[in-house]
């Protein structure tokens, strides 16, 4: 591990991998470090992405990244009742369960074999600071400390980010809008292969939903996401998905726990500082309303390693011109989508279960040509008169 580089990648998920392989691919030196002692484990993720979402980085996939190929959804509502996305409507919405202890080991893989150089437990403690600027880190690798200096830093480190903090950006998350995840990997369960099921109603997870996502035969993550403040009894995470197992998966075996936290608020206000980038979850680009952040990450550290690229041969690398990244990812499709699907989260998690029932009722016998959220979503405001008040601040979004 040298003392200096071009960039220095603060994480080794799939934004730090897609950071640091676009960076080494335009010549850059490029470390990545990651504290933790294995790249991708343990997986704190149900592991969902897009088909044209993925689609966008590979031309091809590598069948070891797939645990499922999935081709429809089931949503079911507060009263039980479901609503269902067959393959011939769910159009745009199919995709895939990862592997992601492969998929984020490959990603690192290709960055690696772009050139760059990749440190497993090797945690950032500190940035290193000069005039208010960013320099590079202090690391502790193996027990010793470590100042590692670069032109751009990317923060890739994830919803528990601690560097862009230790850079003076503030990165709180309200208590509120950090869901708390518990998930199974649960296996000899009767579950339909191919089809992912979201269970929603403040019953079962308040402001939040439990998902079952197949990996393979009699296979699935089972997972609960609730909001931080809004568990009945002070009851856990776990509690709900205990109570939701036992109920609908008696026999069922668990062989995996993971627990973790997932940020459904609005974005950093700002993502970029004197040398800094700040990708993915440790940006708060999760989706506010699927919680889903992979795509968001690999997209967001792409366009930082183009950015930090440009930066570093112009010899600019203060905020003014790394801004290109942040006004760049919120004219995209994707900060477009961060933006109009926090609203519609803010008004969905104040719907009570009755209300839910009406809304999800409505649209269970509509035949949409092709299905997308946005698609559902103006169904439901068409069809649903007696709710135009809550829904109306949706409307905007669909003129
Ligand atoms: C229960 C759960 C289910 C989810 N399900 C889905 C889903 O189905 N689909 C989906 O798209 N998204 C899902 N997500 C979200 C998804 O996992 C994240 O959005 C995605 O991993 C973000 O990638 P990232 O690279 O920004 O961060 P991460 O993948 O979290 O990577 C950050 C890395 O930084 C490392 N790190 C942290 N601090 C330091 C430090 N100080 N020094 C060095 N390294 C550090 C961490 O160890 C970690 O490896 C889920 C999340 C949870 C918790």
């Amino acid at each position: 591990m040298k003392n200096e580089y071009d960039v220095l990648i603060i994480g080794g998920g799939p934004g730090g991998a897609l950071a640091a392989k676009t960076c080494a691919e335009k010549g850059l030196s490029v470390c990545i470090i990651e504290k933790r002692p294995a790249i991708g484990v343990p997986v704190r993720c149900a592991e969902g992405i897009g088909e044209d979402l993925i689609g966008e980085f590979f031309d091809e996939l590598n069948p070891k990244w797939i645990s499922e190929k999935i081709k429809g959804a089931k949503l079911i509502s507060p009263d039980g009742s479901s609503f269902y996305l067959s393959p011939e409507m769910a159009g745009n919405e199919v995709g895939y369960v990862l592997d992601r202890k492969f998929f984020d080991r490959d990603l690192i893989w290709l960055a690696v074999e772009s050139g760059a150089e990749c440190y497993v437990k090797a945690r950032a403690v500190d940035a290193i600071m000069e005039d208010g600027v960013v320099k590079g880190a202090v690391i502790e690798y193996f027990g010793e400390k470590k100042e590692i200096r670069a032109k751009v830093v990317i923060a890739a480190d994830g919803v528990e980010s601690k560097f862009s903090r230790y850079c003076g950006v503030d990165t709180t998350v309200p208590l509120r809008e950090l869901e708390t995840c518990a998930q199974y990997l649960m296996t000899d369960i009767d579950i339909e292969p191919g089809i992912t099921v979201f269970y929603v109603g403040r019953e079962v997870s308040p402001e939040g939903y439990i998902w079952i996502f197949p990996k393979g035969d009699r296979t699935a993550n089972v997972g609960i996401g609730i909001s931080g403040t809004q568990s009945k009894d002070s009851s856990r995470a776990k509690d709900y998905l205990d109570k939701y197992v036992k109920k609908n998966f008696p026999d069922g075996k668990i062989i995996e726990l993971i627990v973790g936290g997932v940020s459904v608020c609005k974005p950093l206000e700002c993502t970029v500082a004197d040398n800094l980038i700040i990708v993915g979850d440790a940006a708060r680009l999760s989706d506010p309303i699927t919680g889903g952040g992979i795509y968001n990450a690999m997209y967001t550290g792409r366009l930082a390693g183009e950015v930090a690229s440009e930066c570093i041969r112009s010899n600019d690398c203060s905020k003014e011109k790394l801004m290109k990244y942040d006004t760049t990812w919120r004219s995209s499709r994707m900060g477009k989508a961060l933006e109009r699907n926090y609203q519609i989260k803010e008004i969905f998690v104040k719907l009570s279960d009755a209300q839910l029932n009406s809304v999800l009722n409505s649209v269970n016998n509509l035949v949409m040509k092709e299905f997308s959220t946005l698609t559902l979503i103006k169904e439901i405001i068409k069809t649903n008169p007696r709710l135009v008040k809550e829904l109306s601040g949706l409307r905007k979004f669909f003129e």
